[in-house]
């Protein structure tokens, strides 16, 4: 293995420290594979309210219930040209399929009709949890962007110096990520932010709390902030699922959980200009001016 391109190399704040954490708290699991929806209603509503310490949670794999049937993905996929709000120009993405192998694309497109359902179910039992109908937020996904990424982290000569994923919260409502037995995605703990791997369970999804629902919920959900270390041995595949509105929601915290006690924490802000602000800058290497979701934050 050559050298590792001075590109990848991070700051020195950034760089992971690697020794053994011992999370004092785990990741919540929740099983969503007991038959009758009524149950895994019952039992995610109970539960889901008390992870949000964590901001993450992993979910089984063979869920069992169906929720909504979701729109059907189209293909090419609006969204906003910038992040300018007086440019109305809209920027159309498309799917770019190989040839080979030639099952790839048949097999994405399942996957992601698959997870897509999925997603809306944790939407509905969400929504649920919050007190609010099923239904609620679905209205948001009627022209969805969500999107799923292949990422594929080779090894890496210098995983002191380097990062797979720099640190950053999903900015969507779910992310719904799959991932190999390599490992190297972490949290950032929410009381000291100490970074806290979150370990592959077989057969489990990772279910990451995006922005979106931080501010619907006006934060009785939290978005935690994560990034991916890499290794010298072995490659590491992962597949996560974004589960976005429609660009043209505005997102603000739900009339039905504000009051005069508990007023918006949040101001209102377009979801496709904060994905074209957050599509070009996420990825960098220093946080620089990234727009994240505190930007928002309503002034005490
Ligand atoms: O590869 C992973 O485990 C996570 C990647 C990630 O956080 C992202 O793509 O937003
Ligand atoms: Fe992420």
């Amino acid at each position: 293995m050559g050298e590792i391109d001075p590109a990848f190399i991070q700051e020195t704040e950034y760089r992971p420290i690697f020794k053994t954490i011992e999370a004092d708290e785990e990741i919540p699991l929740i099983d969503l594979s007991v038959s009758t929806p009524s149950d895994t209603e019952r039992s995610c509503v109970k539960d889901w309210r008390s992870e949000q310490e964590v901001g993450i949670f992993s979910s089984d794999q063979s869920w069992g219930a169906v929720g909504t049937k979701a729109k059907d993905r189209e293909d090419p996929t609006l969204i906003p040209a910038s992040d300018d709000p007086d440019d109305k120009e809209l920027r159309v993405l498309t799917n770019q399929w190989p040839h080979k192998p030639s099952e790839l694309r048949e097999l994405c497109q399942e996957y992601t009709r698959q997870v897509e359902k999925l997603a809306f179910k944790l939407l509905e039992l969400i929504s649920l949890s919050l007190g609010l109908p099923a239904d609620r937020l679905n209205g948001y996904f009627k022209d969805q962007i969500s999107f799923a990424r292949f990422n594929h982290y080779p090894p890496c000569p210098a995983p002191h110096l380097a990062l797979g994923v720099g640190r950053h919260k999903d900015g969507g409502a779910l992310t719904i990520l799959s991932q190999d037995d390599v490992g190297g995605l972490q949290i950032g703990r929410r009381s000291d932010g100490e970074w806290i791997p979150v370990k592959p369970i077989p057969d489990a999804f990772i279910i990451n709390i995006g922005n979106c629902m931080q501010v619907w919920s006006n934060d009785l959900y939290w978005s935690a902030e994560h990034r991916v270390v890499v290794n010298s041995q072995r490659e590491r595949l992962s597949i996560p699922f974004f589960f976005f509105p429609s660009h043209y929601v505005d997102i603000k915290p739900l009339d039905e959980l504000i009051n005069e006690q508990n007023p918006a924490k949040y101001k209102e802000f377009n979801w496709g200009k904060f994905f074209a602000s957050r599509n070009r800058s996420d990825y960098k290497k220093r946080e620089g001016e990234n727009i994240q979701i505190d930007h928002f934050k309503a002034s005490e």
